[in-house]
């Protein structure tokens, strides 16, 4: 049975109480979203502090992005969630992030994908088995225009349906997942994945 829109609430305030706890989600930054069903979502409220959600800091949307609750501001970052949701049917929550180390790695990585390889960790990605691989990590350059920025991101996704997440740079990330638990998951282990790469370009002495 799917979750109830209570539970998916509980989940979303849980998920902030804890992204903001690892310093993940700071000074009201982040949005987060649950699937309610096959063209509906629940998403973070605009403004809010993610470590203080309560359960009128989510709306439900469709997912063009409209809001369906008039009396809500939805996230600015709205369509970055739902055009995930329209995307594959199967992914049943969004996170977005903005850690220190997310937004220095998106900011000295060279070009315009960062290359984890040779991590054990990058198992705990959905759909990996092996540290043999190579996940790639778009970085899109970031943009005000929400709409414009959700456009350049869909031809990667297109082309890329195996990827677990995305770099806007100097902003954050985006990984989704088929449950919040998962999408929890994921935002471990990229932010794990991310801290090794600093410190690899950091003992190395800059960027690679
Ligand atoms: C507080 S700066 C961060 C915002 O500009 C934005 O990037 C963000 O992540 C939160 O926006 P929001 O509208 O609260 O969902
Ligand atoms: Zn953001």
């Amino acid at each position: 049975m799917n979750d109830t829109r209570e539970q998916l609430t509980r989940q979303i305030i849980d998920a902030g109480r804890f992204l903001y706890g690892r310093g993940w989600s700071p000074a009201t930054s982040s949005n987060y979203s649950a699937r309610l069903s096959t063209g509906r979502a629940l998403l973070t409220v605009s403004g809010k502090h993610k470590g203080q959600l309560g359960v009128d800091d989510v709306l439900e949307t469709d997912l063009a992005g409209n809001s369906l609750e008039p009396g809500k501001k939805p996230s600015a970052e709205t369509l970055l969630h739902t055009q995930l949701y329209a995307w594959r049917p199967e992914i049943g929550a969004v996170l977005h992030t903005h850690s220190v180390n997310a937004t220095v790695l998106s900011r000295l990585t060279p070009g315009d994908c960062l290359e984890l390889e040779d991590y054990e960790l990058q198992k705990a990605f959905a759909g990996v088995t092996t540290h043999e691989g190579r996940v790639s990590v778009p970085i899109f350059d970031n943009d005000q225009d929400i709409a414009r920025l959700a456009a350049r991101v869909q031809p990667w996704l297109d082309a890329h349906p195996e990827c677990p997440g995305y770099l806007i740079r100097g902003h954050g990330l985006y990984t989704w997942g088929l449950r919040m638990s998962d999408a929890l998951r994921q935002v471990e282990a990229f932010e794990f994945l991310f801290e090794c790469e600093l410190k690899v370009m950091t003992l190395r002495g800059g960027a690679r």
